[in-house]
C-alpha cells in the first residue's frame, strides 16, 4: 500500500481522501528539514502547502518518493529541477484557491483605500480619530494588473464590479482574452504612470523578481497604492519603504514576503502600511478544495497511475491510464531494446504510433520509450526524469503519429539515428496486452521481450542452430524461446533467444566466435 505524509496543516478531508483510496496516509506538521530527512525515505508522496521545502537535500533523502502533490499553486518551495531529475512527479492544484486570493486581494485594496487596520486600531486604543482617517473612493480609480492569469483575471472581474478601469501588463495575454475580460493591455511602463493601485499576481520568476524594482517605482503616479497577494521577491521591498517614507507611495500592502515567515521586517510600522502572514489562500473553502483536490491527484498517480496538474510531467487521466498500461511496457521495451543495441551517441529518436496506438494521449508513451532508452544508462531513469535527461544529452525527440493501420491493428516504432544510420525497431499488442517485438532493423521477427535474451546476427546457413544449441548447452544455459528472422533464404539472419540465465560477457564471446556469426550481444528486460 502506497504510504504518503502530510507535513503542512492540510484540510482532514485529504486524510480522509487518501485513506479511501487506499493509500496509508501520516500527518507529521512542522517538522525542521533536519527531521523530515530522517523520515521522508518511508514515504512514496509527500503533501504539502508553502511551509515545507522540498529542497535537493530532502529529495537526496526521499528514497522512495514518487509524487510532491502542493495544496495550491506556488510550487517555489519545491525545488522542481531536481524532483524531475529524481523521477519525482510534482502537482499543484491550479484552482482551488485563485477565488480566495483574488478576494484576499481585493480586500486588501479596500484595507489600504480606507486604512482600515489603523482606523481600527485607534478605534479599539479608544482615540476615536474621525479627522485623522480620510480614505479615497475606488470607483472610477485605475486598476493596474501584473499578471492576468487565473486569480488576476478574477482580480479584474471583481475590480469591474466596483467601477474600476483595470488595464494590465502580461506578456502573454492575448488581444482578445483582454477584451473578453474587459480589461487594457498595456505594457509595464503605461501602467506604472496610469495606476492609482496596482496589483500583483504572477508566480515569481527570474523575469518578474523586482518587478517592482526602485526604478520601476519611481515611474509610478504619485499616491499610487500597491497591492502583493503572489509571492515576496516581486517588489524591492526596501524601495517600497523608501517610497512610503517618502509619500509617494501612499499605500502598500503585503500578504507575501521575501522571507517568510516574515518575523520582523523594516516595513512593519510604517504608516500606511498594511501586512497578512500569506493569507491568500486561507479561507475554509479554499482549503477545502485543495486538500480534496490535491488528495485525489495524488492517489490517482500512486494508485492507477493517472497524472494531473504535473509540473514536470504530461497529463495522463485515470480512465487513460490502464489504457495506455500496456502501451507504455511496450514503449519501455522497445526504448530499452534500442538503448542495448545501438551503439555509439544517438543524435534522434523518433516515436511513431500507428493505428490503434495513434488515438492515445502519446506523451506518456514517449515517456515510456525514453526511460526505456535512459535507463540503460542509468537504473534511476524513469517517465519523469526521461525527457529531461534527453534534453540534457541533446537527444532530439520526434512524435510521428499516423491513423491508418499498417500490418498491425496497433503499432508503436522506435528509430534513433546513429553514427552508423538509422536503426528501428517496432512492437505490437497481442489482445491488446502482451507487448511483441515486431520488426528489428527492417527485419520481420515475433518475440516477447523478457528476462535474459541473446542477441544474434548471422549468415543464414545450415548447421548453425545445432552449433548455437551445444555451445548454450555446454554453458548450462537452457534456452526458453527461439525466435528467428531474415530477410531472405541465405542472407543474414536475426535470433532472438530468451534464455533462463543470464548471458555471461565470456559466453556472448564465445558465440561470436562460432563461423557466421556477425554479432552477439546479452539483452536483459
Ligand atoms: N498569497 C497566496 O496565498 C497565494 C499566492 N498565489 C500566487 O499567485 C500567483 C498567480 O497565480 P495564478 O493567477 O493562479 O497563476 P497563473 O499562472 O494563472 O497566472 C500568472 C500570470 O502571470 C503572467 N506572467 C508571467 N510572467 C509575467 C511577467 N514577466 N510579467 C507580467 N505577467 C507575467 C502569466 O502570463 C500569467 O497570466 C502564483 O504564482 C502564486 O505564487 C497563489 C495562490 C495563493
Ligand atoms: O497554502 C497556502 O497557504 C499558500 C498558498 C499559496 O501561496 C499558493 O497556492 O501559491
Amino acid at each position: 500500500m502506497p504510504k504518503v505524509l502530510i507535513s503542512d496543516k492540510m484540510d482532514p478531508k485529504a486524510a480522509q481522501i487518501f485513506r479511501e483510496r487506499g493509500v496509508e496516509v501520516d500527518e507529521i506538521t512542522g517538522k525542521t528539514p533536519e527531521e523530515l530527512k530522517a523520515i521522508i525515505g518511508e514515504y512514496d508522496g509527500l503533501a504539502i502547502r508553502s511551509s515545507t521545502k522540498v529542497t535537493q537535500d530532502i529529495l537526496d533523502a526521499a528514497t522512495n518518493l514518487k509524487v510532491v502533490g502542493r495544496a495550491g499553486i506556488g510550487v517555489d518551495n519545491v525545488d522542481i529541477p531536481a524532483a524531475s531529475a529524481r523521477g519525482v512527479v510534482v502537482m499543484n492544484t491550479p484552482f482551488g484557491n485563485s477565488i480566495t486570493t483574488a478576494e484576499h486581494a481585493i480586500a486588501l485594496m479596500f484595507a489600504l483605500a480606507r486604512q482600515l487596520p489603523e482606523a481600527d486600531a485607534s478605534t479599539q486604543a479608544g482615540k476615536w480619530e474621525k479627522n485623522r482617517f480620510m480614505g479615497v473612493e475606488l470607483t472610477a480609480k485605475t486598476l493596474g494588473l501584473i499578471g492576468a492569469g487565473n486569480i488576476g483575471s478574477i482580480v479584474a472581474d471583481r475590480a469591474r464590479g466596483l467601477k474600476m478601469k483595470v488595464v494590465a501588463f502580461d506578456p502573454f495575454l492575448t488581444p482578445e482574452r483582454a477584451i473578453e475580460m474587459g480589461v487594457e493591455k498595456v505594457e509595464l511602463d503605461q501602467l506604472l504612470a496610469r495606476a492609482d493601485f496596482i496589483t500583483l499576481h504572477t508566480p515569481l520568476t527570474d523575469q518578474t523578481r523586482n518587478i517592482l524594482s526602485a526604478e520601476n517605482l519611481a515611474k509610478t503616479k504619485k499616491g499610487v497604492r500597491i497591492i502583493n497577494c503572489a509571492r515576496g521577491g516581486l517588489i524591492d521591498e526596501a524601495a517600497l519603504k523608501q517610497g512610503l517614507d517618502s509619500g509617494h507611495i501612499a499605500g502598500a500592502a503585503l500578504d507575501v514576503f521575501v522571507n517568510e515567515p516574515a518575523k520582523e521586517s523594516p516595513l512593519f510600522g510604517t504608516p500606511n502600511f498594511v501586512s497578512t502572514p500569506h493569507l491568500g489562500a486561507s479561507t475554509t473553502e479554499a482549503q477545502v478544495n485543495v486538500a480534496i483536490q490535491v488528495a485525489e491527484q495524488m492517489a490517482d498517480y500512486l494508485v492507477s497511475g493517472g497524472v494531473t496538474n504535473a509540473l514536470n510531467m504530461p497529463s495522463l487521466s485515470a480512465e487513460e491510464a490502464p489504457k495506455l498500461k500496456p502501451y507504455m511496457a511496450l514503449a519501455e521495451k522497445l526504448g530499452s531494446l534500442v538503448g542495448q543495441l545501438a551503439h555509439g551517441a544517438l543524435s534522434s529518436i523518433s516515436i511513431e504510433v500507428e493505428g490503434a496506438a495513434a488515438e492515445l494521449n502519446q506523451k506518456p508513451i514517449t515517456g515510456a520509450v525514453l526511460a526505456g532508452l535512459m535507463r540503460v544508462h542509468s537504473d534511476t531513469v524513469n517517465m519523469v526524469n526521461a525527457p529531461f535527461l534527453a534534453k540534457e544529452r541533446g537527444l532530439e525527440v520526434r512524435e510521428v503519429r499516423n491513423e491508418r493501420e499498417g500490418d498491425y491493428h496497433t503499432l508503436v516504432r522506435v528509430t534513433v539515428r546513429t553514427e552508423a544510420g538509422d536503426r528501428s525497431v517496432a512492437g505490437t499488442l497481442f489482445g491488446n496486452q502482451a507487448p511483441r517485438l515486431v520488426e528489428l532493423f527492417g527485419i520481420k521477427v515475433e518475440a516477447d521481450l523478457a528476462g535474459h535474451m541473446l542477441y544474434i546476427v548471422n549468415e543464414d546457413a545450415p548447421g548453425f542452430i545445432g552449433r548455437l544449441g551445444t555451445t548454450l548447452g555446454e554453458a548450462g544455459v537452457n534456452i526458453g524461446t527461439f525466435h528467428l528472422g531474415r530477410r531472405q533464404a541465405g542472407g543474414e539472419a536475426i535470433l532472438l533467444l530468451s534464455v533462463d540465465e543470464p548471458v555471461t560477457p565470456e559466453l556472448a564471446a564465445k558465440v561470436r566466435s562460432l563461423p557466421g556469426v556477425r554479432t552477439a550481444m546479452a539483452l536483459a528486460f
